[in-house]
């Protein structure tokens, strides 16, 4: 069965996605994202998705968008921010290789600025992060084998570090 290289989790705006790129392009292999996958699934963008199905049936897709990632993709894999939050999604992340991006408060909401095709956010961004990240911190924590600090420092330097991890 074909695996990820490494699976890339933390808070929205730790960089999963733009340090997800550098690093598959830096290591000479795809990308994916689940959110893109659920995108596809669904026909619709993510905030869609919030407003007319809501988020119990997003967070239906994103569980079956990780099975089907971690089950068939061999590259780079990000995930959505609270995919963690799933029990199953945990499970199976049992046995990979698993990078959490983590971020303080501060430089998560400059990151996200006003929550822009975040639905999560679209109000009040910053008391809704910090209530977000403190409820996912130990989830975060349970499924890495490993934590970069992402504060002050840019995806290239991230992503770099993230290769010399992955060595052997
Ligand atoms: N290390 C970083 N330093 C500065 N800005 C960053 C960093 N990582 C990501 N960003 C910016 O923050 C925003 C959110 O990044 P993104 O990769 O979408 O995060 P995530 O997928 O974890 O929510 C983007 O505008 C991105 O360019
Ligand atoms: O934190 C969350 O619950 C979410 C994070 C988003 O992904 P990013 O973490 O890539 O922003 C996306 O999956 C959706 O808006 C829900
Ligand atoms: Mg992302």
């Amino acid at each position: 069965m074909t695996k990820p290289l490494c699976v890339l989790v933390g808070a929205p705006g730790s960089g999963k996605t733009t340090v997800g790129e550098e690093l598959a392009a830096l290591l000479g292999v795809d990308f994916r994202d689940t959110d893109a996958d659920i995108e596809r699934m669904a026909g619709k963008p993510i905030p869609e998705i919030f407003i007319d199905e809501g988020e119990a049936h997003f967070r239906t897709l994103e569980r079956a968008a990780v099975a089907a990632a971690l089950a068939s993709h061999g590259g780079v894999l990000a995930l959505g921010g609270g995919a963690v939050l799933a029990e199953e999604n945990r499970a199976a992340l049992v046995g990979h290789t698993v990078v959490h991006l983590s971020v303080e408060l501060p430089d998560a909401v400059k990151r996200v600025g006003l929550g822009a095709g975040r639905p999560l956010l679209a109000i009040n961004p910053r008391a809704t992060l910090k209530h977000l990240m403190d409820q996912r911190r130990p989830l975060y924590a349970e499924v890495a084998t490993a934590t970069v600090v992402t504060d002050g420092r840019n995806p290239p330097e991230l992503a770099a570090e993230i290769v010399a991890l992955l060595k052997p």
